[in-house]
């Protein structure tokens, strides 16, 4: 059935809402739609240059104005859809509902939505009446539009993950407070840096003692200090030993590829640590994986780079590795590097892989702006 193009936008000014409109302009998508801006604190204000009819903002809390969306995208946050989503089924609205938050992602009738990867599990709920489409979380997303040909072609019999994942991650005021703190320790240590001659040690002491006697404003987002340091645990404690971070890995690679649960296929081992890095805003990972059978290492290669437009396979080496495979090189574009690529020590099977992703762009932005389109060309 043809999808209306009334588009409420809700959480369209915050970090991850202006990377969505920034791609959103870039690639003409205010073109195909009647956007309708709205807001949880400024209903009345006037919408950024984008609307076209409606150019006041609305009330993000108003369910009888939402109802008149086909379309609702959200990058508001997971309380937002904790407080509104119910409402507004329960009023009766049957359009479809995209959100960034991970609030819903698990729910039996939502999909989560990263079509390079899973186009058929898209489709074949939208063609069921699907209408809960919700982003995945950001490093899983990063990682499967990297090495997602592997699982698409069933040669991973299981999957272990070390993620070096950036500040961004919990917000703008983890990138702020993180470069507060680097800027701190740099203040601590700024004259003996100046002298060439003075000891490391000296330096170093000073700047541990500094690192452990922060505390209140300067740590306030990530508990403890991260410039200069790293945090082994993201998200909440699930009481088993297994952070949130590290319990999605498995559960959201699964339900993407359409593995596992209420599907036919027996779900994959995906298992690691998640560790918050001194990162602004690429989430990296490094990856081991037992393969199904020995499959040379070139054709390992050509399948990755063969699986979508983004991804690029970076050679092994020293080079290419500094070049092109860090946060640095890949902030800010769509790139999704692939590199280190090698058998590992412990059998022919065994394959090592690092990735990078923006993690606001095909973390977050990209699959939400991407599903739109494919409603709106449905
Ligand atoms: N950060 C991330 O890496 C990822 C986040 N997500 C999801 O997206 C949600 C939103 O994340 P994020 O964009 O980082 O959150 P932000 O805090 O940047 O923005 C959320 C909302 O806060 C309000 N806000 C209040 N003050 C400001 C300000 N000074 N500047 C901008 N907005 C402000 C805005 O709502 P209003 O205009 O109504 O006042 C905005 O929509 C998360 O809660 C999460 O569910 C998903 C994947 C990755
Ligand atoms: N938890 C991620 C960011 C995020 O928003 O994840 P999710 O969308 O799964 O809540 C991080 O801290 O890096």
């Amino acid at each position: 059935m043809k999808v209306g193009n009334l588009v409420g936008l809700v959480g369209w000014r915050g970090m991850v809402g202006s990377v969505l409109m920034d791609r959103m302009q870039a690639e003409k998508d205010f073109d195909l739609i009647e956007p309708v801006f709205f807001s949880t604190s400024n209903a009345g204000g006037t919408a950024p240059a984008m609307a076209k009819n409606e150019k006041q903002l609305k009330d993000a809390h108003d369910i009888e104005a939402l109802r008149k969306c086909d379309v609702i995208l959200t990058c508001q946050g997971g309380d937002y859809t904790s407080e509104v989503f119910p409402k507004l089924r329960a009023a009766g609205w049957k359009g479809h509902w995209i959100d960034a938050a991970s609030t819903l992602r698990m729910n039996d009738d939502a999909v989560i939505v990263l079509d390079p990867v899973n186009l058929p599990v898209i489709q074949s709920a939208l063609a069921k009446g699907g209408n809960n489409w919700i982003g995945g979380n950001c490093t899983v997303s990063c990682m499967l539009m990297g090495v997602g040909a592997l699982y698409k072609a069933g040669l991973v019999e299981w999957m272990s993950t070390q993620t070096y994942q950036a500040a961004s991650g919990g917000g703008a005021q983890h990138m702020r407070e993180l470069l507060t703190q680097f800027g701190t320790l740099n203040a601590e240590v700024k004259d003996l840096l100046q002298d060439p001659r003075s000891a490391i040690l000296e330096i170093d002491r000073k700047v541990i003692a500094k690192q452990r006697a922060l505390g209140g404003e300067e740590v306030a987002n990530f508990g403890v200090p991260l410039g200069g340091s790293l945090i082994p645990w993201i998200d909440k404690d699930l009481g088993n030993g297994t952070s949130r971070e590290e319990w999605k890995g498995m559960v959201e690679t699964n339900k993407i590829l359409g593995l596992g649960e209420g599907f036919e296929t027996p779900a994959i081992p995906v298992d690691g640590f998640c560790v918050r890095v001194g990162a602004m805003r690429c989430h990296s990972q490094a990856l081991t994986f037992k393969l199904r059978k020995d499959v040379p290492l070139a054709d390992v290669e050509s399948m990755i780079a063969a699986d979508n437009a983004w991804v690029k396979v970076v050679p092994n080496t020293k080079e290419a590795t500094l070049a092109d495979l860090t946060p640095v090189s890949v902030t800010g574009t769509m790139n999704i590097p692939v590199g280190r690529l090698r058998k590992l020590a412990m059998g022919p099977e065994y394959l090592g892989a690092f990735t990078v992703g923006d993690q606001l762009l095909w973390g977050a932005a990209e699959p939400l702006r991407r599903m739109l389109r494919i409603l709106l060309e449905a």
